[in-house]
């Protein structure tokens, strides 16, 4: 399977600090599982954030879905952003709507009527433990609540790439296993899958994961999981 996505010695300096990321060159497998590991601070939102285009490199090459991303028309990024699935790790549920109508935005933004978006939306609802909180607004969900509801919306249009920030931050044991099973589901289905945790349980728990480690604002590789030869374009 080729790259899904490639970063080619990709920086990132907010402001006019020193660099948060540095010399970060990586190929992502279509339809694998990665972990990215790494004290906090080493710079893995900074490195989400590029991969789901909220954030512009200062200098490198990215690449995504065969697209080079950085010199992209801005016109052209929303298309691309809507075939990401993005775990915020503050959530950025949209307050003025229920659990119900924030799981089914993104089927809704796709077309999907309301008669075929009620099935799935409850399923995945009940999947992760709210069937009985499909009225609430956000502000009156729990953090680990709201956590259930960003990872609902972000799966529930089968992405072809999700990002996850800390996704079982703020769930029980039992419900992180539940959540990963969603998410090993969700990349059987064919969706590569990048989860940024601290979460050592979590990650005993992904056996067939790729390993990324951050530090200081550099990728290391660990298991020579990102070792695969640049595709360049011809
Ligand atoms: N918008 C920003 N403007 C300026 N500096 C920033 C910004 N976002 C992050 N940084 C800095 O970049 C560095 C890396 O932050 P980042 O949030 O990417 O790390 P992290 O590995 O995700 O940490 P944690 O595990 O604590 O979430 C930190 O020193 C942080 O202060």
């Amino acid at each position: 399977m080729g790259g899904i996505v490639q970063f080619d010695n990709v920086g990132l300096r907010y402001g006019t600090g020193a660099e948060t990321l540095s010399d970060i060159s990586f190929t992502l497998a279509a339809g694998a599982f990665y972990v990215l590991t790494g004290p906090s601070g080493a710079g893995k939102t900074s490195l989400l954030k590029l991969l789901y285009l909220a954030q512009r490199p200062s200098r490198g090459l990215i690449q995504l879905f065969g697209e080079d991303i950085v010199t992209m028309p801005r016109s052209r990024l929303p298309g691309f952003r809507r075939r990401i699935g993005v775990v915020f790790q503050d959530f950025r549920l949209v307050p003025y709507l229920s659990a119900y109508d924030n799981v089914a935005l993104p089927l809704r933004v796709a077309g999907v009527s309301e008669r075929e978006l009620d099935e799935p939306v409850r399923e995945m609802l009940a999947w992760v433990g709210l069937a009985n909180r499909a009225a609430a607004r956000p502000a009156t969900l729990s953090g680990g609540e709201q956590q259930r509801v960003a990872i609902a919306r972000a799966v529930i249009g089968r992405p072809e790439l999700l990002v996850a920030d800390e996704p079982t931050g703020n769930v029980d044991p039992e419900m992180a296993g539940r959540l990963i099973h969603l998410f090993d589901a969700l990349n059987k289905l064919g969706t590569t899958i990048v989860v940024a945790t601290h979460d050592a349980h979590l990650i005993n728990r992904i056996g067939h994961a790729r390993m990324m480690r951050l530090d200081r604002g550099r990728l290391e590789d660990p298991t020579g999981a990102l070792r695969h030869p640049p595709t360049r374009p011809a």
